[in-house]
């Protein structure tokens, strides 16, 4: 069973490694959105993969990290693209959460990834 949370974080950046000209060089802010998937089975008397609030928990202090920050200032996300925001929240979150699967970053309505963890590249 695949159970997630979805979390929504404000937050600024500029993308400095992109051509000369691009809009993405110029500091601007998203409204991120963060899905986070865990697998496992369901268990007999819970009935759930895990508490919902669980998963909250986890993400807890990385949303911290996150909310209403410049994310180009956090160790790690120098060149926060959606591809190296996945990358950096699930090495931040796997050690707490062994279940983790996938991790979805939306950028925008229409942009984004999904991420399986660094042996699924
Ligand atoms: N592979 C990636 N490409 C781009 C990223 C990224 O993280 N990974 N990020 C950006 C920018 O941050 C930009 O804010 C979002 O890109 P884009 O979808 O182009 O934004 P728009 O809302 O302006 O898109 P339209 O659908 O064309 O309106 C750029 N690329
Ligand atoms: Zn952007």
């Amino acid at each position: 069973m695949d159970l997630f949370k979805s979390f929504t974080f404000e937050a600024a950046h500029r993308l400095p490694n992109v051509p000369e000209g691009h809009k993405c060089a110029r500091l601007h802010g998203h409204s991120f959105n963060v899905e986070i998937h865990v697998r496992g089975s369901v268990g007999e008397q819970s009935g759930w993969v895990m508490d919902f609030s669980a998963l909250k928990a986890a993400f807890q202090p990385i949303y911290e990290c996150l909310d209403h920050h410049y994310l180009n200032e956090i160790e790690g996300l120098e060149n926060p693209t959606s591809e190296r925001l996945a990358e950096w929240i699930w090495r931040e979150l796997a050690p707490r959460l062994p279940q983790l699967s996938e991790i979805v970053i939306r950028e925008t309505c229409t942009s984004g990834c999904r991420y399986f963890g660094p042996t699924a590249a």
